[in-house]
């Protein structure tokens, strides 16, 4: 898939791509993939091949919360891309290296008192992710080892096939309503391709998220398995995926995804403006601040 990246060339220069991590990534081999393999990423996310499998496995470490800042959007794309173009890999396994967090979603602080240049910028990159996981070549695998709402969820939505650690303190869902804002449509058609237009239509205005035993009943999630058991469970069913001729499954996913995906890269920068023209409203950046203020609260 030829997507641009397009960030400034500022945000792409103060990152330091491939940067070996420290700590965690100098020495230590990747798991499952012998001698010689070894951990990569950049400072937010930790890249562990295993390429006899052809699998990376992508932990998210962006803590306390995994919130979708825009250079950690950025390392993802850029991580993202890296997997893409490299004909090691075959499949991706995305998961989170915070505890109790798959993510918090997009980053409040990237959208609440900025400027409309730097919103229109963070949409941008908010866009180019969803892309670029949804219309992945590599078969993508959501283990959700945490709590998922908004924009943590639609990453998960994007995946080809989601396991949720079963953790009653876990939930998923599109909760915008919850904040005074709204799931942008792709956000929506994604859900709705996902549990159904009715599901949706209920879940979306209600902001619901879904703890485990719900989001696998309507369906938000494909398995519920044990916490101890996200990651091998990921592994299993990744074999059963990868066992798929390459260019059939790829083909089969464009055919269906194509048509959600057309739907925005026909009209982004209609898509960014209108962003930008809710999230400055008065009454929108009042909601963020009084969601912001309850976060803090909520800590005592
Ligand atoms: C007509 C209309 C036309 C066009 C419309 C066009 C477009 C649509 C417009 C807008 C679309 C926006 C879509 C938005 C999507 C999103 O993803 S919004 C984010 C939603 N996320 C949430 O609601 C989660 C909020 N967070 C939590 O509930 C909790 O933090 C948690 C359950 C994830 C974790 O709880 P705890 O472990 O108890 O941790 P804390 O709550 O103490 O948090 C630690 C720290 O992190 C900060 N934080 C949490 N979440 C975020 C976040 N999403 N962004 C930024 N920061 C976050 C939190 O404030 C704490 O900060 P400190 O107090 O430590 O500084």
């Amino acid at each position: 898939m030829a997507l641009t990246v397009g960030l400034r060339p500022l945000t792409r220069a103060l990152l330091r791509p491939w940067a070996r991590v420290p700590g965690a990534a100098l020495g230590r081999p990747a798991a499952g993939s012998g001698d010689g393999v070894r951990c990569f990423g950049s400072p937010r996310v930790l890249v562990e091949p295993d390429p006899a499998a052809g699998v990376a496995v992508m932990k998210m470490r962006n803590p306390p919360v995994n919130s979708l800042s825009l250079e950690f959007l950025t390392e993802l794309l850029i991580s993202l891309e890296k997997l893409e173009n490299d004909k090691t890999f075959r499949g991706i396994i995305i998961t989170s290296d915070c505890p109790g967090i798959f993510s918090a979603g997009l980053d409040l602080l990237e959208m609440y008192g900025r400027d409309p240049a730097h919103c229109a910028e963070y949409w941008k990159a908010v866009q180019e992710l969803w892309l670029r996981v949804y219309l992945s070549n590599l078969v993508v695998i959501g283990a959700i080892n945490g709590i998922s709402p908004a924009g943590g969820c639609l990453l998960s939505l994007s995946c080809d096939y989601r396991v949720l650690a079963n953790n009653p303190k876990y939930a998923i869902g599109l909760n915008e309503t919850l904040l005074g804002i709204i799931a942008p449509f792709w956000f929506k058609d994604v859900l709705v391709n996902t549990i159904g237009h009715r599901a949706a239509e209920r879940a979306l205005q209600l902001g619901f998220l879904f703890p485990p035993s719900d989001a696998l009943q309507v369906g938000i999630v494909d398995q519920v398995v044990p916490e101890d058991q996200v990651q091998s469970t990921a592994r299993s069913v990744m074999a059963q995926w990868l066992a798929i001729p390459d260019h059939a499954r790829q083909l089969t996913k464009n055919l269906v995804r194509k048509p959600t995906a057309d739907r925005l890269l026909q009209q982004r920068d209609a898509d960014i403006q209108n962003f930008v023209r809710f999230i400055s409203r008065d009454s929108i950046q009042k909601s963020l601040h009084v969601y912001l203020e309850k976060l803090k609260q909520k800590k005592g």
